[in-house]
Order: C-alpha cells, then structure tokens, then sequence
C-alpha cells in the first residue's frame, strides 16, 4: 500500500483577516506562500518521492501543491482537482468576520457549526449571488450535487466517497500520494482515517501548511501518522 501525505493549503488572504471562507475562492497571503514552500522542503529534505497529487477545485488549496511540488522539485508530478475535496460549504457565513459572527450568534450555536458534527450553518437561498451554481468553474456539475451550505457530516459524504473513487485506487497501487485541500476536508477525511468519533473530531485542528503521513496495512487500515517538521 502506498503512503499519504494531507496537506493543508497555506494561510489565506481570508485566513489572515479571520474571515469564514469556504468555497469563497481566495488566494494564499504571503505567509501562506512561504508555509507552502516550507512543507515542499520538507518533502525534499525528507527524500519522499510524490506519485500523483490531488487539489480541490479552490486556488489556495492548487496554489499550494504547486509551490510544495516546485519546492520538492516534482514540478512534472500529475495534479487532478475535484470539487469533493473542498473547504465545507460555510453558506450564509462565508464572507463574514469570524469574531463578528460568534458575537451576534452566540458561542454555543457558534461552536455547534463550527466545530460540531450534524448542524449546517445558516444555507445561501439559491438566488444569493455566491451560490456555487453561478461560478463558472461548477457549470459542468448538476446543480442537485451543489451544496449551499454544510455540517461537517455532508463535507464527510463527499470528501469519503472521493477517497475511494480516486484516491484509494492509487494507495493500492503502491504510490505516495499527496492531497492539498482545507481546514474541514481534511478533518472529515481523518476522522474516518483515524476513526474518531463525531463527538472527538470537535478537538482536531489541522495547521495550516504541515504535511500529515499516513502509512496503511494492505486493507487500508492505518498502520502509522505523524507529521513532518
Ligand atoms: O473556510 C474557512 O473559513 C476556513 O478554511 C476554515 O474555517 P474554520 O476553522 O473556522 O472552520
């Protein structure tokens, strides 16, 4: 079975301004330019080689393989992107001060969306003009497949089913996989990883721009994690 590496994406110009983003499609700020190359040295100085490399369809998250790839010196490396893999859909609160939305929201209601399993956060109506329908990069998806907001459990379905669909094949194949994508994609990917039960995954932060190892059994049971630093 071949080994694993999540990464995500660097800080963002959002991130910075602490401001939830989701599918809004922001770019790294400076810092997460350099977080982005620090985790390609450390690719390199590890001496891992990377076989295939996946993004989400968001441009910090492709921005960082990039830089990781160009640092570890894999520029030539193949790149698929899909839109299973990106940042939970935030909805009604995508675009909003983080601090501003706990004050007028309240921490508990805050924190059930934010860092609980089943609770969406307030849903986009479908005519708000940052319903994923309107960009042009979704126009090849059905609409019914779009999400206007999401619990960390929706981000699981897809993000799980995308693990089997496209990723899990290449593990099989015995190759070194890297995955770029966000903050909650890749915790709804490490709970099922990890097995972490809903109520635990609450307390996984994953930081921005550190590689995360995964090394599995021939079943696809993880057998070893840990990060690089
Ligand atoms: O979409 C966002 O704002 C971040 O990528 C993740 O946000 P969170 O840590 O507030 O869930």
């Amino acid at each position: 079975m071949g080994k694993l590496i999540l990464v995500r994406h660097g800080k963002s110009l959002w991130n910075v301004k602490n401001v939830f983003t989701g599918w809004t499609d922001i770019d790294l700020a400076a810092e997460g330019i350099e977080e982005a190359k620090n985790a390609g040295e450390l690719i390199k100085s590890n001496l891992i080689n990377i076989d295939i490399c996946f993004s989400s369809y968001l441009k910090r998250a492709i921005r960082t393989a990039w830089i990781l790839l160009d640092t570890a010196e894999m520029m030539h490396v193949d790149c698929r992107y899909s839109w299973k893999l990106n940042e939970r859909h935030y909805g009604d609160w995508q675009g909003k001060n983080k601090d501003e939305v706990l004050k007028a929201v309240g921490e508990e209601y805050f924190l059930s969306i934010r860092r609980g399993y089943d609770t969406a956060p307030p849903s986009l109506s479908t005519n708000d003009e940052r319903n994923p329908k309107f960009d042009p990069n979704y126009k090849a998806l059905d609409v019914s497949d779009l999400p206007l907001g999401e619990s960390l459990k929706d981000t699981s379905k897809r993000v799980v089913n995308y693990f089997f669909e496209a990723i899990a094949p290449e593990l099989a194949k015995d190759r070194t996989v890297l995955i770029s994508a966000h903050g909650n994609s890749l915790r709804a990917l490490i709970e099922y990883l990890e097995h972490i039960s809903s109520e635990e995954i609450a307390k996984v932060e994953v930081a921005t721009g550190v590689p995360h190892m995964y090394e599995f059994d021939g079943k696809l049971n993880v057998t070893s994690h840990y990060q690089l630093k």
